[in-house]
């Protein structure tokens, strides 16, 4: 299904978003919960594909789990490190926080596991991944073209003590060998190799784990160790926090569109990386307000953004908004060390550059960076492709926001990690 969405000029936002749960926590805190001892209650779960693909398969790989009612929250029942079923067909959609970190945790399980995903996830790198494990024993077969999904895992002896994976790629082949090592019970030791890329989501990893019992001796970016015998226990109940990506539109609408936006469900205490989005557009000159368990934005008080020069590594999901917000502000802005953007939902450079100049923006693109200097008026009307991404779908939403009409091709992309986005923009437009 495929329509468009015609976004009429958005006057002045106001008012407060209650964030959705970040996908980050929920797919991370399932799995966990799956593999833990016990049953967890896990609070605030997001309502998206992304998460409905986990749930699926691990539903398919025989752990047990209830939704409570209408509700968010969700009994999961953990299956002490062992997935019951011993063979199973995944499909995991285009979703890389339910696909890499089951691959590791089915490389270990002593099973026959094929896992697959939409077209876009067969062109989504996982060789780093796959590699890491080949080395420790995985019998791992990449039956499309090589370093690439579908995969097809066979039961394999494991004889790793010390794994090393590359880092610069997707941080999503580090966290996924942290989740899942432990599960081997042996002492072992992850050494990265080359820089690492979005380092806040290996914070989210460890925190989560501590939660759930295990902990892992870090050494700087480059070296991690697991003690011997640990094994993941339910710490009984988990609240997932908001999403702070979701919050970058909500945020990034305040700072442009005239008003006040406050969005809860996390805040200053948050452990997503993403909530650091607040920081670089207090950098354009936004108001930033903080509290422990949200984020206000409003206009700067002279009225006008800047533009800014910054290095985006750390926050690769949110720095897209800053792509948008650069369209209002003074200046050129450049967005660097975001090569990743080109192995996500889609080639998110080329993507961005492709749709700014629709709305009359001077664009360059270079292999890991954007500059992006603003029209002088914005191009009206233009008709936005999203390229089955959610996030362009949400960033370029925002133009409707400086009060310029705009066309969004299939919005309903955002279903992936936000089905409900367009009703909580329209929630606070007045
Ligand atoms: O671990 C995670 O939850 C994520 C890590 C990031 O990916 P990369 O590490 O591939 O940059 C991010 O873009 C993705 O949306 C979620
Ligand atoms: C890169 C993203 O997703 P994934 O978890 O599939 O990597 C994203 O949500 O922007």
């Amino acid at each position: 299904m495929e329509h468009n969405l015609d976004l009429a000029p958005i006057a002045r936002v106001n008012g407060t978003v209650a964030l959705p749960g970040s996908k980050s926590i929920s797919n991370r805190t399932l799995l966990l919960a799956a593999l833990a001892k016990g049953s967890t209650t896990v609070k605030g779960l997001l309502a998206a594909d992304d998460i409905h693909y986990m749930l699926e398969a691990l539903k398919a790989l025989g752990i047990q789990w209830e939704q409570q009612g209408d509700s968010r929250d969700f009994i999961v029942h953990g299956a002490a490190g062992v997935f019951p079923v011993k063979a199973a067909e995944l499909f995991l959609g285009n979703a890389g926080t339910a696909f890499r970190p089951l691959t590791a945790a089915l490389a270990l399980s002593q099973g026959h596991y094929t896992l697959s995903g939409v077209a876009r996830m067969h062109e989504r790198p996982i060789g780093d991944l796959v590699n890491a494990l080949r080395e420790a024993g995985a019998l791992i077969e990449c039956t499309g073209v090589e370093g690439y999904p579908p995969l097809a895992i066979k039961p394999a002896s494991y004889n790793g003590q010390t794994i090393k994976v590359k880092g610069n790629v997707s941080s999503q082949f580090l966290t996924a060998l942290l989740m899942a090592l432990p599960l081997t019970g042996e002492a072992v030791t992850i050494d990265v190799i080359g820089e690492l890329i979005s380092k806040p989501y290996i914070d989210i990893t460890l925190k989560l784990m501590a939660k759930f019992g295990v902990q892992v001796e870090q050494n700087g970016w480059s070296r991690f160790t697991i003690a011997a015998k640990q094994s993941y226990q339910s710490p009984g109940e988990i609240d997932v926090e908001g999403d702070a990506s979701s919050a970058s539109y909500f945020l990034a609408a305040g700072a442009i569109g005239g008003g006040k936006v406050r969005v809860t469900g996390m805040g200053a205490d948050s452990i997503q990386g993403d909530k650091h989005f607040a920081e670089a557009l207090a950098l354009m000159g936004a108001e930033i307000t903080w509290g422990s368990n949200y984020i206000e934005a409003a206009p700067p008080a002279s009225g006008q953004l800047m533009g800014i020069d910054a290095d985006m590594n750390h926050i690769p999901d949110a720095a897209m908004t800053l792509a948008i917000a650069a369209l209002f502000a003074q200046g050129p802005t450049t967005l660097r060390n975001i090569a990743s953007w080109r192995v996500k939902e889609t080639d998110r450079l080329s993507a961005m550059a492709t749709e700014l100049r629709k709305v009359g923006a001077i664009v360059v693109e270079g292999e890991d960076f954007i500059t992006i200097t603003p029209p002088d008026a914005l191009i009206a009307n233009a008709e936005i492709d999203t390229y089955d991404d959610h996030r362009m779908a949400m960033c370029f939403s925002l133009v409707a926001v400086t009060g310029v009409a705009v066309r969004i091709n299939d919005p309903q992309c955002t279903a992936k990690t936000f089905p409900t986005y367009f009703t909580e923009l329209a929630k606070i437009s007045v």
